[in-house]
């Protein structure tokens, strides 16, 4: 199998959690991309520096150049505009393909970025940088490559989210709230960027540019951020049934593209009005797909890295001529589990005799069969049946054989008169 060189940028957040992927999933991401991703160094300006994630000290160097003149592909993990610029460059014209998060450098030379990589015959990804974790770009580029876009519409930026759903949730206002999040680590000291709406803005024209195949570069976005929404804008905005959002919009009108960053009001009934916290969800339109949303985690090293390593194992897997057609595995790699041997929550619905000791059998045979109850209601009292009482069960996790069993027990019991339901509960 081949190995590729993987040279990576920067050790901060983003960039400590892509090499601990690195190492600690190198079996697997070989099987998935048809090559091997050796990690050939770290570009740091502090070898000695504290980390996040501990790791080989000969991995890391000071000489980022060097690093990079050996190797197949580049992440770039450093943020700003230099020398991060300058490093992609110098990676683009060697022929190495990079992988980067930074929509600050992108959003302004991206284009030019896109034609250094073409010229040579290089990959330029950078799902990371718009949304964090959630694909969103290669969905706009990749699947909906046979459709036409009509709109994107995003909360791209948590920092902002965060806030905003704050005060419509505490009536809080905004310098408050964003006091708050600077304690939480939501926001940055200088929360500049992410407040003015700057990091939207360079999302939008990323997501504009890939969606419109068109160059939309920073200056062609249309910037309001967040700092002067009021919490009487915000209670104004929830007695009308709406919610205010920070929106990075991107349409095609007949004129041409629009692309515009700024407060907007949104229906409570609109999927993105339902994004809470420092989530991000992008909503996008098309003339044969219709309306598609992408939900997740927008920041945080662990999900932007996700971002980071998928488009590395979709770099390799174009680098090398045997790469699997699907990245996927083999069958009987993994087990695929029988019905009865998952666990999960469950809600059970009994008609039973209104009588004394009644509970206390029922909840016996549960115990006997290690099912653990979580809550039990007994909702309703229907003196017509002779004296019914209707009982409701919500269990802890078990396996599908112990709930089963326990059903047929307790089912048997003369003081059931009916199993009414069996239901399966998620994401309580
Ligand atoms: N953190 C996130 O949630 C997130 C999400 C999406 C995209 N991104 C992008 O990913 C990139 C990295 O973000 P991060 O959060 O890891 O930032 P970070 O500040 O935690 O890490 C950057 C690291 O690069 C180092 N660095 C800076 N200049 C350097 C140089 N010249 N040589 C060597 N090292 C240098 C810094 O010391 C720091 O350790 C940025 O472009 C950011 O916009 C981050
Ligand atoms: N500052 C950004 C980080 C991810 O780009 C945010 O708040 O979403
Ligand atoms: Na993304």
């Amino acid at each position: 199998m081949k190995t590729l060189k993987v040279a990576l940028l920067g050790c901060g957040n983003v960039g400590a959690q892509v090499a601990r992927i690195l190492l600690e999933d190198a079996s697997e991401l070989a099987a998935r991309a048809g090559a091997k991703l050796e990690l050939s160094g770290i570009a740091v300006r502090n070898i000695e520096a504290k980390r996040d994630v501990e790791l080989p000290r000969e991995l890391f160097t000071t000489d980022a150049l060097a690093l990079i003149a050996d190797a197949d592909v580049v992440i770039e993990l450093l943020g700003g505009m230099e020398p991060a610029g300058e490093l992609i460059s110098a990676a683009l014209a060697s022929g190495a393909s990079v992988v980067t998060g930074n929509k600050a450098l992108l959003a302004v030379r991206g284009a030019e970025l896109g034609a250094l990589a073409a010229a040579n015959g290089a990959q330029l990804r950078y799902e990371a940088a718009v949304a964090g974790a959630i694909p969103i770009l290669r969905p706009i580029t990749d699947s909906l490559s046979g459709d036409r876009i009509t709109k994107v519409m995003g909360i791209v930026n948590g920092t902002t989210n965060f806030i905003l759903d704050a005060m419509d949730t505490t009536g809080a206002q905004f310098a408050d709230v964003l006091a708050e999040a600077q304690a939480l680590g939501y926001a940055e000291a200088d929360p500049t960027a992410d407040v003015e709406g700057h990091d939207a803005a360079a999302k939008a024209a990323i997501l504009a540019s890939l969606a419109f195949h068109t160059d939309f570069d920073l200056a062609d976005v249309h910037c309001e951020g967040i700092s002067s929404v009021s919490a009487a804008d915000v209670a104004a905005a929830a007695d009308a049934g709406m919610v205010i959002k920070l929106l990075a919009i991107a349409e095609r009108l007949e004129a041409g593209i629009a692309v515009r960053v700024h407060p907007t009001l949104l229906p409570r009934k609109h999927p993105l009005a339902s994004v809470h916290g420092a989530y991000n969800a992008v909503f996008v339109e098309a003339e044969n797909a219709g309306e598609l949303m992408f939900y997740g985690a927008g920041a945080g090293g662990a999900p932007t890295a996700s971002a980071i390593m998928g488009d590395t194992v979709a770099i390799a897997r174009r680098l090398v001529a045997d790469a699997p057609v699907i990245a996927s595995g083999v069958r009987g790699s993994q087990p695929a589990l029988r019905f009865d041997q998952i666990a999960t929550s469950y809600w059970i619905s009994l008609r039973v005799a209104d009588e004394s000791g009644v509970l206390s059998r029922i909840a016996a045979l549960f115990a006997e069969h290690g099912v653990s109850i979580e809550l039990l209601r007994q909702s309703v009292v229907d003196s017509a049946d002779g004296g019914s009482a209707l009982l409701r069960i919500v269990t802890h996790k078990s396996t599908e054989a112990a709930l089963a069993a326990t059903v047929a027990a307790v089912g048997k019991l003369d003081v059931v008169k009916e199993v009414t339901s069996v239901l399966r509960v998620e994401g309580n």
